[in-house]
C-alpha cells in the first residue's frame, strides 16, 4: 500500500540568464546597475571601456536566477567591442537621460545596432526590453517627459520605467519586473509574453501622438494643407477625435494629443473666413 505522504516539491533548476545594457555614453547604465547590486551611487563619471562584466544572483517567485550582466559602453568608439555580445541574450535594459533628447531620440539606433548583430535569423521578438528613463531627480533639465518615453517603450511591447540611480526611485521595481518577464519568456518557451499595456492601443494610435507631438503648427496636426476649408478641416477633426477620443484610446500622451487636436481646430475655423 502506497504511504499517503504528501509528495515533496522539487526546487526548480537554476535559470541562468544573460542581460545587456544598452543606451549612449553617460546616460546611467553602469550606475543602474551599480546602484541595485551594490546599493550606492557613483557621482564621478567613470567612461565603461568596452565591457563590465558582474554575476549576481536573484530569487523570482520559486526559483533561483544567476544573472549574467554585460554593461556595455554607449560610446560609439567601443562598437567593435560591443558588437560580440549582442547574441544569446534574454534581456535588455535600454536607458536614456531624461534631460537629453538626443539620448531619446537614440533608442531606436540602439535597437537597430542589435538587429543588424543579430542578423536575419535573430528574432528580437524573443527578448525582455526595459526602457529606464534615468536620471529623474534632475527635475530642472527634463525634456523628455512621461507619456513620451512611455509610448514609444509600450507600443513596442517594452516596460517602462522611470528611475534615478542617485536616488535609487524606480530602481528595485524595474529590476524585479524586468525578471519576472523574463523569467515568464523562459517558462512560455522563449516568447515574450504580452504585457498588458502593449495590447491596449494600436500603433495607428501611437503614431499619431507622435506626429501631433512634432507638428509645427495648427494646419499640420490636424493634417491638412496650409488654407484648407472648413470642410477639410471639420473632417480631418473627426477622424483625429475619432481615433484618439480619452473614451477609446488608452495610449501614454491621448489626452494632452486630443485637446491640441480640438484646440486646433478652434484656431483655424476661427482664422477660416
Ligand atoms: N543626477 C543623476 N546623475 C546620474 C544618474 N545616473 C547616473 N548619473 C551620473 O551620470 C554620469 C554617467 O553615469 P554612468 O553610469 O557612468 O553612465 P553610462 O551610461 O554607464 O556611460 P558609459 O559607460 O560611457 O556608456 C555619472 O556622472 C553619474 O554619476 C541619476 O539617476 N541621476
Amino acid at each position: 500500500m502506497e504511504a499517503n505522504v504528501p509528495k515533496r516539491k522539487e526546487p526548480s533548476k537554476a535559470l541562468r540568464i544573460k542581460v545587456i545594457s544598452m543606451g549612449n555614453a553617460e546616460v546611467g547604465k553602469s550606475c543602474i546597475i551599480k546602484r541595485y547590486c551594490e546599493k550606492r551611487f557613483v557621482s564621478k563619471y567613470l567612461a565603461t571601456i568596452g565591457i563590465d562584466y558582474g554575476v549576481t544572483k536573484v530569487q523570482v517567485r520559486d526559483r533561483e536566477i544567476k544573472v549574467n550582466i554585460f554593461d556595455m559602453a554607449g560610446h560609439p568608439f567601443f562598437y567593435e567591442v560591443r558588437n560580440e555580445f549582442y547574441k544569446d541574450t534574454q534581456g535588455v535594459i535600454l536607458v536614456y537621460d531624461v534631460g537629453q533628447k538626443e539620448s531619446f531620440d537614440a533608442l531606436d539606433t540602439w535597437l537597430a545596432e542589435m538587429k543588424q548583430e543579430l542578423g536575419p535569423h535573430g528574432n528580437v521578438d524573443n527578448i525582455v526590453f526595459v526602457v529606464c528613463a534615468n536620471k529623474i531627480d534632475c527635475t530642472k533639465h527634463r525634456c523628455v517627459d512621461e507619456s513620451e518615453g512611455r509610448l514609444w517603450a509600450e507600443s513596442r511591447g517594452f516596460l517602462y520605467f522611470e528611475t534615478s540611480a542617485q536616488t535609487g526611485e524606480g530602481i528595485n521595481e524595474m529590476f524585479q519586473a524586468f525578471y519576472v518577464s523574463i523569467v515568464d519568456l523562459c517558462e512560455n518557451g522563449g516568447k515574450r509574453p504580452p504585457t498588458n499595456s502593449s495590447t491596449s492601443f494600436t500603433k495607428e494610435q501611437a503614431d499619431t501622438i507622435r506626429r501631433i507631438r512634432n507638428s509645427k503648427d495648427s494646419w499640420d496636426m490636424l493634417g491638412v494643407k496650409p488654407g484648407a476649408s472648413r470642410e477639410e478641416v471639420n473632417k480631418a477633426y473627426r477622424k483625429l477625435a475619432v481615433l484618439l477620443h480619452p473614451d477609446k484610446c488608452m495610449a501614454p500622451g491621448s489626452e494632452d494629443a486630443f485637446k491640441a487636436v480640438v484646440n486646433a481646430r478652434t484656431a483655424l475655423l476661427k482664422s477660416i473666413k
